[in-house]
């Protein structure tokens, strides 16, 4: 069975006017389904440009990106955007909720987009945001979330059309220490629970003891790629059948 997504030689070149900047040089790296993966580096490392291409949501300069086997250049902006639309799902670091709308509405949406029926669409947001502990705010708007809650509705938003694949820019970083642990544990739950795959930047090293594989990227190119031993993982495993509510934490 071919790779979730598979990268060879990739380079990604910005243009300033005249001026180039590489950001990614010669990556090399699979990743597979089932996977809990943090990419990890300094600011400038090009965690974001990788995010961005793994997403389809950015095109690279040179070399081949598979996702799930099919040459991601191969593709029209039409065909990418349905596949960004059937297999992934986004979570971003200011949440980027729809402000006008209520938790429940945001999560409704993805669904009513893919033409889904309305009632059914929002009953499944409604048990998703209770699935993750968030239930009781359903009607609130964003601003009257705090950042983990606004989070959480963001996961569920990324979650509610079932993709293979979530990419989370930096889901933490505008979270305090706490609640940054609590969204990579609810994220690593959902990971073990539903097999969805996470890839997650950041640049936060204290997070990087809850995944089960980091890649570590310095100034474009990767200079680690690791997977934690058998034990770590375990330990999470032990917590599969933990559920998601976890609100009075929030
Ligand atoms: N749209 C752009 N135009 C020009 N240069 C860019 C653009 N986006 C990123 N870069 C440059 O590419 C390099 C990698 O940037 P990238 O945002 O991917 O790094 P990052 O590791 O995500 O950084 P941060 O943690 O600060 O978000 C940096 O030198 C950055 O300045």
């Amino acid at each position: 069975m071919s790779s979730l997504v598979e990268m060879k030689n990739i380079k990604k070149d910005y243009y300033l006017g005249e001026t180039r900047i590489t950001a990614l040089k010669s990556i090399n790296l699979s990743i597979q389904n089932g996977e809990f993966v943090a990419v990890w580096g300094p600011s400038g490392s090009g965690k974001s440009t990788l995010c961005n291409l793994m997403g389809l949501t950015d095109n690279h300069t040179s070399g081949t990106l598979l996702f799930q086997g099919t040459e991601v250049t191969s593709l029209s902006d039409n065909q990418k955007s349905e596949m960004r639309n059937q297999h992934l799902g986004f979570i971003f670091q200011n949440f980027n909720l729809i402000p006008v709308l209520t938790a429940l509405d945001n999560v409704t949406l993805p669904l009513l987009i893919k033409g889904e029926f309305e009632k059914s669409s929002i009953n499944a947001a409604k048990s998703l945001l209770f699935e993750l502990g968030i239930g009781d705010y359903f009607l609130h708007r964003p601003h009257k979330l705090s950042g983990g809650q606004q989070q959480r509705v963001a996961i569920a938003r990324a979650l509610i059309t079932a993709p293979d694949l979530i990419i989370a820019d930096e889901p933490t970083a505008n979270l305090d220490s706490e609640n940054a642990l609590k969204i990579i544990d609810l994220m690593r739950k959902i990971n073990i629970s539903k097999k969805t795959t996470f890839v997650f930047s950041t640049h936060d090293q204290r997070l990087l003891d809850r995944v089960n594989r980091q890649i570590n990227l310095q100034d474009g190119f990767i200079t680690n790629d690791s997977k934690a031993d058998k034990k770590n993982n375990d330990n999470v495993e032990t917590n599969k059948n933990t559920n998601f509510e976890t609100k009075q934490m929030l």
